[in-house]
């Protein structure tokens, strides 16, 4: 049988002081960008979510929360994943090209007062930067969740909340707290009595 005690022990550790670290460094970001969405929300604004691979799951799995619920009972709240839509994903990407998948979505749905939220552990996927750029051109607010030096998404985030580590899966596993975090913050401004 393997011996995975260890090294088991070493991935949770890490992954529990990415989480620490990130909430040390970046709580005002944290802070910032849910006091955005809750003020978007508030104003009749939605949110725009996309990502690749995991950060489509998050995407998903965050829209999920809002239009469903999270922790209370209470009526939906608007969130849309831009990563599910097999038809406009493979008709954008066929037609013309990966990278526009988000950016045709963006024009389509986003308005002003809106919230784009782009995940990308790099800061770097393609699709994911020009999804932000044409947000912030429609005049929707943009946040960018990333993680280790940010990439190039801090050229298009009006808030960029960092995960300070160079581990995809840790980084991963921060966004999934985040992600949680507004969420619960969200629900509770909203609809806690
Ligand atoms: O979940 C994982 C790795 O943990 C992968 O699916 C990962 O999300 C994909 O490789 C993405 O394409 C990475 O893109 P990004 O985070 O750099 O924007
Ligand atoms: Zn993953």
């Amino acid at each position: 049988m393997n011996n995975w005690t260890g090294r088991a022990q070493k991935i949770l550790e890490d992954s529990l002081s990415v989480k620490r670290l990130f909430w040390d460094k970046q709580r005002e970001n944290i802070l910032k960008s849910a006091e955005a969405i809750l003020n978007s929300l508030k104003n009749g604004g939605k949110l725009l979510i996309f990502g690749n691979g995991g950060s489509a799951a998050d995407a998903q799995h965050m829209a999920a929360e809002f239009i469903n619920r999270f922790r209370l009972e209470r009526e939906p709240l608007p969130a849309i994943a831009l990563t599910t839509d097999t038809s406009i994903l493979t008709a954008v990407a066929n037609d013309y090209d990966f990278s526009d998948v988000f950016e045709k979505q963006i024009k389509a749905l986003g308005q002003p007062g809106d919230v784009a939220l782009g995940i990308s552990t790099s800061g770097n996927s393609k699709n994911v930067l020009r999804g932000l750029k044409a947000a912030r051109e429609q005049g929707l607010l943009t946040i960018g969740l990333t993680g280790g030096t940010g990439g190039n998404m801090a050229s298009f985030a009006d808030i960029l909340v960092v995960v300070p580590s160079r581990e995809t899966p840790r980084i991963q596993e921060a966004h999934i707290f985040y992600i949680h975090l507004v969420c619960e913050l969200v629900e509770e401004a909203i609809f806690a009595s």
